[in-house]
């Protein structure tokens, strides 16, 4: 792995500190996973039977602030929530008050939207306001099939709910082959029927449906060149970091492909992971992480300084841990 650095560019007015890896991979977003469990089952995720780990090692309040505070300075911009399912951690609203009080420039959360309902208000107010959901299906069976619950109409619901209230919301599709491949049309209509812009996931090599992964595979230019046999395709222009490419449908629908297996990002990659127990890590796919846990500010960065060499250029191949485990 090549040496890292920290750059530091002082003026007399501002001293602009940022982490910027050997490849010139700016650190500028940070995921922060606030448990592992969830209340779904989605088959390509977590077993029925999944165990969990005890809630005493869960990271405070105070100790993710510190975090994020920590990473402001280096020029940190994005935060978002995820897990496991995010809006099952108790403490939810007093992190997101104290999140949202960080000098920020945007806050999302990645949620199955089950307890939405509970938490819009709040997500206004502290300035939560990038919703992405998840949704596997339109078919009320078939979504209660792929997450083994029982969700479907609470589901949609809390997506309305959401809307509603003005919050940006983003729809998350895993497309399986032979499992809800045959309903891409039906979420264009309803990203356009709704106005909100849905992305494609290509089922990654990661988690629980690592064995199924290889027969459902779907990758992002199969349906691209599938969608377009109906509608013309236009490219959205998107951030240089972002997971996904996104397009305008002559329908007025906006769609992405995360297409994480076959077209990887890693060249722009800009994430750092926060896991639930102070681990904190430079990769999605890769087990090794660094704990924060109790370390004073020295150690802090001293640990920052580390990771940032820990990125992989190219997209890991094998993964061992779930993804729920380090927040997808
Ligand atoms: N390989 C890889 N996949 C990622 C990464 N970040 C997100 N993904 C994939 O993208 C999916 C959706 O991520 P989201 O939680 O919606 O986050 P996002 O796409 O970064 O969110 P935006 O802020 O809306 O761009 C995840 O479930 C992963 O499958 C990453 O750093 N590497
Ligand atoms: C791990 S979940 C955590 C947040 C929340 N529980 C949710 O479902 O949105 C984050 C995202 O990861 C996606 N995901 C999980 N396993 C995946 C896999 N093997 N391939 C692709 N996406 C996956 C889910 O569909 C979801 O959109
Ligand atoms: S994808 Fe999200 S909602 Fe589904 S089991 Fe995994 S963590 Fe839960
Ligand atoms: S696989 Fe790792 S390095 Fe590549 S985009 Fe994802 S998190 Fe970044």
């Amino acid at each position: 792995m090549k040496k890292s650095l920290f750059t530091s560019i002082e003026t007399p007015e501002v001293n602009l500190n940022t982490l910027v890896d050997s490849y010139g991979r700016k650190i500028r977003k940070l995921r922060i996973s606030l448990t592992d469990k969830c209340n779904l089952r989605c088959h390509y995720c977590m077993p029925l039977d999944a165990t969990f780990m005890d809630e005493q090692r869960y990271l405070s309040v105070d100790e993710y602030a510190q975090v994020v505070e920590d990473l402001c300075k280096f020029g940190l911009e994005e935060v978002r929530i995820t897990g496991g399912e995010p809006l099952l951690r108790k403490s939810f609203k007093s992190l997101v008050e104290k999140i949202g009080s960080l000098p920020l420039k945007k806050i999302g959360l990645t949620t199955n939207a089950v307890l939405l309902h509970k938490y819009i208000e709040d997500l206004c107010e502290y300035r939560v306001h990038h919703i992405n959901i998840s949704l596997d299906s339109l078919n009320e069976d078939r979504f209660n099939k792929i997450t083994r619950s029982k969700n479907f109409k609470k589901v949609l619901e809390n997506i309305s709910l959401a809307k509603s209230a003005g919050l940006n919301i983003k729809i998350n599709t895993v497309l399986m082959k032979g499992v809800n491949d045959d309903e891409i049309f039906d979420f264009i209509e309803f990203s356009r029927e709704l106005e909100i812009p849905i992305r494609f996931l290509e089922f990654m090599r990661i988690g629980h449906g690592r064995q199924e992964q290889e027969d459902q595979f779907i990758s992002a230019p199969e349906i691209i060149k599938n969608i377009k046999k109906k509608y013309e395709m236009n490219l959205i222009s998107s951030e240089i970091d972002s997971t996904s490419v996104n397009y305008r449908l002559c329908n007025g629908a906006e769609i992405g492909f995360i297409a994480s297996e076959s077209m990887p990002f890693c060249g722009h990659c800009s994430r750092w992971r926060l896991s639930c127990d102070g681990i904190i890590k430079a990769c999605l796919l890769k087990s090794e992480g660094l704990s924060i846990k109790g370390l004073e500010s020295k150690e802090r960065e001293e640990v920052y300084y580390e990771l940032l060499g820990m990125k992989p250029f190219l997209r890991p191949k094998e993964v061992s841990h779930q993804m729920n485990s380090i927040g997808g």
